[in-house]
């Protein structure tokens, strides 16, 4: 079985070589399936190779895609999304692709994020990320309801020897596909930097200052917590305890040279399987108790509070609104209800959908971001607030980060609740949503409590 399996890839090559003419460069993509194999393994067994890294397990399911190495990336600073969506769709109707399987997340498989607001000036914390930009990676390891897919990519010229290239790409995939690898040890936190709290409070204020005269409804604020750690933060040692610490949150890391953004996210923007559009409203918070009681007396103090059900219901009617241009049968509950993760409870509504012919994940993904969930309402002015007023550069905080396929499947997170980390540094950002009733102190210590997944995992907390 095995032989037959790499022949198709040995063909692949060799076909591909002889086609192309001289200068051109093809995608030469193969998936084939494996045995069972550990993604985090797979990630860490990365580290050597050249290129890009992305770890990205879905919130829910026992779903893996993990991608070493750089076949191509599709990066862009001054273009929109739409620029990255037209390189792919090109790239696709290239390349010489193997892929027996439908499941999703298998194949070609671009991953990927975007910065929040391209209009913002770009700092130096975020020079290794382009403000949109997706990875092909060399190899990606899916693992799709205990089924394991590995597909290799490569760029072929017409002066590539096919045994030879073969050769390397099963070298490479004998390191990638390892029993155990050794994770690296956790970090601990040596000095936190909470930057300027009085000042952020006092932007809360204004905002609801500005909101009570009616220059925006809500207004989405976040404030950076600097790190410094005792030791260089390893990508899988914090992936593995995210993984173990956050249920009910897509886990995931960007690692680009020297910088890692990395975090357990629990907002969906949108997944898109077989044409089935699924989006979440996620916003407005409380805390988790620490008996049955107070828990109990937290969720139903949310699911009663005005204040939180305005945060929230902000963000259902821009979601439900947006897809009535792209989306046919739109159902949304009539009541939010609550998701419970480890450190805080939310209010939560999903929306589902059937996305109408024509339209791409790249399509929802431009129309909904920033949801008022991270931006604000009406989103022009909210955002014009945070441009100016707003201390910190958020880079890919609270942007769409994610996959997609060739086959338009896909699925993209909000990227919060996470941290850009840099070598014995790291950077970890909070929002939240504020209305005309919020209170600054009340503000800051929500954001308080979303920081705590991360600064927990490096070993602060
Ligand atoms: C902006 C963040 O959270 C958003 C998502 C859920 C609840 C939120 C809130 O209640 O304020 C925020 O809108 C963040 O965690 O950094
Ligand atoms: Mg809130």
């Amino acid at each position: 079985m095995l032989k037959v399996k790499e022949d198709i890839l040995r063909s692949l090559l060799d076909k591909a070589i002889q086609t192309i003419h001289t200068n051109e460069i093809k995608l030469v993509s193969y998936t084939k399936q494996i045995d069972e194999a550990n993604p985090l393994a797979f990630f860490e067994a990365g580290k050597y190779m050249q290129g890009n890294r992305t770890f990205w397990k879905s919130s829910i399911d026992d779903y893996f895609i993990v991608g070493v190495g750089s076949a191509l990336e599709l990066a862009t600073d001054n273009s929109t999304i739409t620029y990255i969506e037209n390189k792919w769709q090109n790239l696709l109707q290239d390349a010489f692709i193997h892929n027996p399987y439908e499941t999703p997340g298998t194949g070609i498989v671009a991953l990927g994020g975007m910065a929040f607001d391209p209009k913002k000036e770009r700092t130096e914390l975020w020079k290794e990320f382009n403000s949109s930009q997706f990875t092909i990676p060399a190899f990606t390891l899916t693992k799709y309801n205990n089924n394991y897919y590995l597909t290799t990519n490569v760029q072929v010229t017409a002066n590539d020897h096919p045994e030879q290239l073969f050769n390397q790409l099963k070298d490479k995939e004998e390191q990638l596909i390892v029993e155990s690898v050794d994770f690296p040890e956790n970090t601990s936190v040596v000095s936190k930097d909470e930057i300027q709290p009085e000042v952020w409070k006092q932007t809360v204020k204004h905002a609801t200052e500005q909101i009570k005269k009616h220059v925006a409804d809500k207004i989405v604020l976040a404030r950076e917590v600097r790190l410094e750690l005792s030791k260089k933060a390893e990508p899988t040692a914090v992936l593995d305890q995210l993984a173990q610490t956050q249920p009910n949150s897509y886990i995931f890391a960007f690692d680009h040279g020297e910088g890692c953004f990395i975090g357990a996210t629990p907002e969906r923007l949108v997944k898109l399987e077989e044409s089935q559009l699924l989006s979440t409203c996620l916003a407005g918070t409380a805390p988790r108790g620490e008996t049955l009681e107070e828990d109990e007396k937290y969720k139903i103090t949310l699911f009663n509070d005005q204040k939180n059900r305005e945060e929230h219901d902000f963000v259902v009617q821009m979601i439900k609104n947006s897809m009535e241009d792209y989306c046919d049968n739109i159902d949304v509950p009539n009541e939010p209800s609550i998701l419970q993760l480890r450190n805080l409870q939310h209010l939560y509504t999903p929306v589902r959908a059937k996305i109408k012919d024509g339209f791409s994940i790249f399509d929802v993904i431009d129309k909904l971001h920033p949801t008022p969930a991270l931006g604000g309402t009406p989103r022009e002015a909210s955002l014009q607030f945070i441009r100016e007023n707003e201390q910190l550069d958020r880079g890919w905080y609270g942007a769409p980060i994610g996959w997609l396929d060739s086959n338009q499947n896909g699925e993209f997170a909000v990227a919060i609740r996470s941290g850009l980390i840099q070598g014995k540094h790291a950077s970890l950002f909070a929002g939240c949503g504020i209305v005309k009733d919020s209170d600054p102190e009340a503000e800051y210590e929500e954001t308080t409590i979303k920081l705590l997944p991360m600064l927990s995992v490096l070993g602060g907390a």
